[in-house]
């Protein structure tokens, strides 16, 4: 890839599941870029191939037809991924949920306690680290879940409907978190939604419809 800021492009990416006359075109043809810094919302309606899309972007699956090229080394931890519930381990407090994907690369404990503890700070949950899971509400659980990829420093968040579960304005809290630890770290943001008030918030909406790439806004900074 020629230009430095771009960390991913989809080529004529597809990607379809089974085959002969059952065979599902998820995705279909779409050519993409993720810059640096990127603010991308993927919409569309269920079953258009927003997940099966960021899965591609993810390297969570495989395309298979076209490519999906990545700049330069990027390593499970350069991309973190957000689901629409928080997934966290019940009997683990909030910080040793955030700590755990740490741990288990290979940080001492330590370590991964002052890298939750910092990622808590950022997504503003810090006072509830010692907390269970289910005594925190839906919108902390998703923040606890965004702090669990921020400890990680990936240069990528993607999100899959991460206020899928929430009310409006609890959506638009757990987006505000999103945005400003994508700022504070340099990470770029792709996050698929079905909510225009939340795909409003981003610089770059990406339409689907059908598998299909059907419309690109892009607005200039
Ligand atoms: N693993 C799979 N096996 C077979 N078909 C699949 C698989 N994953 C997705 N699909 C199909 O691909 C199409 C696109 O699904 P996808 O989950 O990407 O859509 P979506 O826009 O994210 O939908 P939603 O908003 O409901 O999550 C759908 O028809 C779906 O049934």
């Amino acid at each position: 890839m020629s230009a430095t800021d771009v960390l991913l492009e989809c080529r004529d990416a597809s990607r379809t599941f089974g085959g002969g006359p059952t065979a599902v075109v998820a995705v279909q043809g779409v050519n993409c870029r993720i810059r640096a810094g990127e603010r991308m919302a993927i919409t569309g309606a269920s079953g258009s191939g927003k997940s099966t899309l960021l899965h591609l972007i993810a390297g969570l699956e495989e395309p298979t037809g076209g490519t999906v090229l990545r700049s330069g080394p990027f390593s499970a931890q350069d991309v973190g991924m957000i689901f629409q519930g928080p997934s966290l381990i019940p009997a683990l407090t909030v910080a040793e949920n955030v700590a755990l994907p740490l741990v288990v690369g290979g940080a001492s404990e330590e370590t991964a306690h002052a890298a939750a503890l910092a990622a808590l700070r950022l997504t503003a949950i810090a006072d509830l680290a010692e907390h269970l899971p289910e005594e925190i509400s839906g919108g902390q659980g998703q923040r606890a879940a965004v702090a669990r990829v921020l400890a990680l420093a990936p240069r990528l968040i993607l999100a899959d409907e991460p206020t899928g579960r929430l009310d409006g304005v609890t959506g638009q809290r757990v987006l505000d978190t999103l945005l400003s630890a994508a700022d504070a770290t340099g990470a770029a943001l792709v996050v698929t939604t079905h909510d225009p008030a939340i795909a409003a918030r981003m610089t770059t909406r990406l339409a689907m419809h059908g598998g299909r790439l059907v419309d690109v806004q892009e607005e200039k900074s």
